[in-house]
């Protein structure tokens, strides 16, 4: 039920680079998706750090929440679409964790909450950052990340920060499974390629999105994937019927 924090980035640096990993299907053990951090670590990792005096103190605590930050933006790099399925509670880092990622899909029973703020601090691995981006209304998220009240599933769905509800763990885990064929059969250069895109677009301006566009398909639209999959489209075939160079 803790988080992963250390094996996360070695485990999405991997997958980043595997030409044989072509999407990822993140999901938790048991009842619950995650806890959020380990209190007990908190107590005594995270909330010590060493430092003759309050500059070098500040500056190691600065590297400690730099290194946590990273443990969740290293799936929004990897150029492999993630997927994560959340059941029961997901607290405070899981938080983090699913806005990190491309696809959100949760069970009936999940529930979501932005539970820093009751344990005495400012969110700061990402939940500030990428949820107001997630969910349209910026009203809800300061609600949410204020009052860390606990947001359930039909509301997770309305708000748009799952996209699909299952009724339980083995539905949600078969439909997870199923949207990542879906992905996974498609052109890897086209997948990637949308991703990073999407992710660079929404941090920029429409215009400086449509430059970094022009710039990325100069080359990627050089793909011989373009043609087998219009190939494939004009005979009515579905592109997972056509096999693709690893990338
Ligand atoms: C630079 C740092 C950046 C990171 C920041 C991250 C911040 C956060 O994640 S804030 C959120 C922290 N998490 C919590 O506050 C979660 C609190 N726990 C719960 O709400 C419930 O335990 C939960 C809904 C997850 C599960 O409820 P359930 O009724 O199923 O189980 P419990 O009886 O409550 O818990 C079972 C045992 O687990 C221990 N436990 C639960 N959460 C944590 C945790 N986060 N850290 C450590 N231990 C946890 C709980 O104390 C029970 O232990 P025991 O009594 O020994 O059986």
């Amino acid at each position: 039920q803790t988080l992963l924090e250390h094996k996360m980035v070695e485990c999405f640096t991997q997958i980043a680079e595997d030409p044989d990993c072509r999407v990822v299907v993140v999901s938790g053990a048991g009842d619950v998706f995650t806890a959020g951090i380990d209190l007990m670590d908190m107590a005594s990792e995270v909330l010590q750090p060493e430092g003759d005096d309050m500059a070098r103190t500040s500056w190691n605590m600065r590297r400690i929440i730099a290194k946590y930050q990273e443990t969740f933006s290293v799936i929004e790099r990897c150029p492999k679409p993630v997927v994560v399925a959340v059941q029961g509670a997901c607290v405070g880092g899981g938080v983090d964790l699913i806005t990190a990622c491309d696809i959100r899909l949760c069970t009936q029973d999940a529930w979501f909450q932005v539970k820093e703020v009751d344990i005495g601090l400012a969110a700061d691995v990402g939940t500030l950052q990428r949820l107001p981006k997630v969910i349209g209304s910026r009203s809800l998220v300061n609600e949410l990340a204020l009052t860390a009240r606990k947001m359930y599933a039909d509301e997770a769905k309305e708000s748009g920060l799952v996209s699909r509800v299952f009724p339980d763990k083995e539905a949600m885990l078969a439909g997870a499974l199923e949207m990542a064929g879906e992905i996974a059969g498609r052109s890897p250069v086209a997948v990637q390629g949308t991703k990073v895109n999407l992710i660079y677009s929404r941090d920029h301006s429409v215009a400086e999105g449509l430059n970094y566009m022009a710039t990325w398909n100069m080359s990627m639209l050089q793909t011989e994937d373009v043609m087998k999959s219009a190939a494939a489209s004009m005979e009515k075939k579905s592109p997972k019927t056509i096999t693709f160079s690893k990338l």
